[in-house]
């Protein structure tokens, strides 16, 4: 078994690329080597495949100008094992760059042959020398080339926010999408209140903070153990869960005692804050396509001790009232997305998405959001959320739904002052990671007419 951290990192990042895996999925076909590393072998591992997905762009625009071979043309492992060793002699000191340079020869004579090993030598030990002399685009004439380089985003990303946001906001949600990011909970409330909680998490971790727009929030950084060794975590007093994924349900605002659906419920991440809400009394049905998901749900809403979700497997675009047994009061549409809200979590993404899913995705969102409509009872609530703040996904969903659908409005009179700060002057509710430290995310709350 292979016993080197950056070894088995190019490993995860190779078969992240050619297969169409998420990282996760690659990251958890490679956890029985990974769970055999030291703790901290363990850590320099997965900071060089996130630090490689966060930084592809820039450290590529290094490396073109001290290869003689065009980057397209040199092979999966030896291209991502020159991204890992240039990420450690640019952005890490910890390790130097003779010592990272001689590490990728042995690995590419072992995985890529003595001749590749040696192109591999050439080109670090130029680009180790001189790096400092590579020169960026001028922002002002070229500013998504500016930004794409310079803060790591493929090119048609780059212009596409350069256009939406300006130079400015861009250049400053790209720096922060860089940043590694805070974890974050969610307090079971069923189970402890939260400054208890906190208290429980001083023991194992570190920077410990109560969120100021999520209710039940705790974040914090360098736990000292693996998050699901916590005792906290195996006695169910917490869900893993961003800030802005927990005021997301805040907006749906369940009670106690109503009919709730979860359309898309996936994991339950949100499932599990709809049951809190309800202080585990009333009716949730936990919907999605994907059975294997609601499984996992299942056995974790044990664990959480709730007692009010009845799982679903359905085709939410395939479904109609006829396949309940009642209206809801309240239905939640956490539909799938691009998920570029989410890019300093999942950096993989900013690499497999394309120009295209923004589209794709955005019809298939409008077609659920009518779908989850019809399951709406008279004067009931629909939340719609997505962790994307492209347009087309946000407000052009929303608009062309109500342009279709007049039996729908935009529910102004639902109040919180507490996260007011975050809702537009449309009463959308947008989060960003550089003006609020939470994932980028989008909901609207629309209210179905009573019948008069
Ligand atoms: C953004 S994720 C939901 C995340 C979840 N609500 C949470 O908070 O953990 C979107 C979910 O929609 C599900 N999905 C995609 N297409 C669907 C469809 N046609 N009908 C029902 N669910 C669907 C996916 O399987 C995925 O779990």
């Amino acid at each position: 078994m292979i016993k080197d951290p950056r070894h088995i990192a190019l490993n995860v990042l190779c078969s992240w690329h050619k297969a169409s895996l998420t990282l996760d999925k690659s990251l958890e076909n490679h956890s029985e080597e990974i769970s055999c590393l030291s703790k901290n072998d363990k850590n320099l591992c997965n900071a060089l495949i996130f630090g490689v997905l966060r930084h592809r762009e820039s450290i590529d625009h290094t490396l073109c100008a001290f290869s003689n071979i065009p980057l397209i043309k040199i092979d999966t492992a030896p291209l991502y094992l020159l991204r890992i060793t240039l990420f450690q002699i640019l952005y890490m000191d910890r390790i130097p760059a003779f010592a990272a340079i001689n590490t990728a020869v042995d690995i590419a004579k072992k995985t890529s042959g003595k001749k590749t090993a040696g192109f591999i030598n050439a080109v670090l030990r130029n680009a180790a020398k001189n790096n400092s002399k590579i020169t960026l685009p001028d922002p002002k004439a070229e500013p998504a080339k500016f930004i794409s380089i310079q803060y790591s985003l493929p090119l048609w990303l780059s212009g596409k926010w350069n256009h939406a946001f300006g130079f400015e906001k861009s250049s400053l949600l790209c720096r922060q999408i860089n940043t590694i990011p805070p974890i974050t909970l969610r307090t079971n409330t069923l189970k402890i209140d939260r400054q208890s909680l906190a208290q429980k998490l001083s023991l194992v971790a570190k920077n410990i903070e109560l969120t100021e727009y999520a209710d039940q929030g705790v974040s914090f950084t360098n736990p000292s153990i693996l998050i699901r060794e916590f005792e906290a975590f195996k006695l169910g007093l917490f869900q893993i869960q961003d800030e802005a994924a927990q005021i997301v349900t805040q907006l749906l605002a369940p009670r106690p005692g109503e009919k709730i659906l979860d359309a898309c419920a996936g994991l339950g991440g949100k499932t599990g804050h709809i049951a809190q809400l309800m202080e585990n009394k009333g009716i949730i049905i936990a919907a999605d396509v994907e059975p294997k998901k609601l499984e996992f749900l299942e056995s974790d809403a044990k664990k959480l001790g709730i007692e009010i979700i009845r799982t679903k497997p359905i085709n939410l675009l395939k479904t109609s009232i006829k396949d309940f047994d009642f209206y809801f009061d309240r239905v939640l549409i956490d539909a799938p997305c691009t998920g570029l809200g989410v890019l300093r979590r999942n950096p993989d993404a900013k690499w497999k998405r394309s120009k295209n899913d923004i589209a794709r995705l955005a019809a298939k969102q409008k077609k659920m959001l009518n779908a989850a409509a019809n399951l709406v009872k008279p004067g009931g609530i629909l939340v719609y959320a997505v962790c994307s703040c492209e347009r087309e996904e946000n407000e052009e969903v929303i608009h062309t739904f109500l342009n279709k659908r007049k039996d729908f409005s935009i529910d102004t009179h639902f109040k919180s002052n507490k996260y007011s700060r975050l809702m537009t002057r449309d009463k959308f509710l947008k989060t960003y990671p550089d003006t609020n430290n939470m994932d980028g995310f989008f909901a609207a709350r629309l209210k179905r007419k009573s019948r008069s």
